[in-house]
């Protein structure tokens, strides 16, 4: 058995790993609840693991918290952080600089890949919204990165006088409130951009959705869409179990 860990920039995503990579137990952590005693509460009473396989794009000082209380718990396990690489698992890496593609998106393309075997538009609805093109052949096209709904609203009420933080819901109609304007405003540019990113593609892709608000995008798109909310820990599984 392996421990899998994608730390975003919010959450923490964790989940036990057979070895035939399916997931087992799983959970999360908020970043602002992420300290030591936390994390031993969590994951007491897990494995022994063969590895521990991390895919980090939130901060150096997590990422140690994190591989201090792996270590503890697990002395003989080694912590893998894995990182995006030109090509591998039949995906080929359209940045210039491949290790500059967030390892969540590396992993993401990976899962779909593997996964899904259509071409595929990948999605994580996480604190930044990414759109990633992915060929039916493996390989990417590249992608967009868009401040996610949190993100948007708190960047909103952070960078004006009057405008508050709600995380309220509403319908997503015209909004007749500060609330549900901005509600809708935020949910219609993530849609916007979905949307439009699909209708550039030259043949159909399959809409493959995953991270924290990934329901809730879904919801508001008048396009059939497929939920995968452990896409990223999917990959991080295929990554883990290649190490030697
Ligand atoms: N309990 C929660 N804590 C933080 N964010 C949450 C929670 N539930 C839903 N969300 C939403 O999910 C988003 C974070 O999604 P997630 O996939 O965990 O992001 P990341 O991978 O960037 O850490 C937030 O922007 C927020 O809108
Ligand atoms: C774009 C991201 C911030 C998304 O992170 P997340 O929303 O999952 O926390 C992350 O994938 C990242 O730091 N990427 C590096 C830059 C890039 O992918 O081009
Ligand atoms: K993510």
């Amino acid at each position: 058995m392996n421990l899998l860990v994608d730390m975003g920039n919010s959450r923490l995503k964790w989940a036990v790993a057979d070895a035939a990579g399916q997931l087992l137990a799983k959970g999360a952590v908020a970043n602002g609840q992420l300290a030591d005693a936390a994390l031993r509460q969590c994951w007491q009473g897990l494995g022994p693991f063969r590895r521990i396989g991390i895919a980090c794009v939130s901060g150096g000082p997590l990422l140690a918290l994190v591989q201090a209380v792996a270590a503890a718990l697990w002395p003989d396990a080694p912590c893998v952080q894995i990182r995006s690489q030109r090509q591998a698992f039949g995906v080929s890496n359209a940045y210039q600089e491949p290790e500059k593609l967030g390892v969540d998106r590396w992993l993401a393309l990976i899962a779909a890949h593997r996964h899904y075997p259509a071409a595929a538009c990948v999605v994580d609805c996480g604190t930044a919204i990414t759109v990633d093109l992915l060929e039916a052949n493996g390989e990417h096209r590249g992608g967009y990165i868009s401040p996610g709904l949190m993100l948007m609203k708190q960047a909103l009420a952070q960078g004006t006088n009057a405008l508050p933080f709600s995380a309220a819901a509403y319908s997503g109609q015209p909004g007749q409130s500060t609330e549900a304007a901005i509600y809708g405003g935020t949910l219609l540019a993530a849609r916007g951009l979905i949307e439009h990113v699909l209708a550039t593609r030259a043949a159909p892709s399959q809409l493959l959705l995953t991270g924290g608000d990934a329901a809730i995008i879904a919801e508001h798109l008048p396009i059939p869409a497929v939920i995968d909310p452990d896409l990223v820990l999917r990959g991080l599984a295929i990554a883990l179990a290649a190490w030697e």
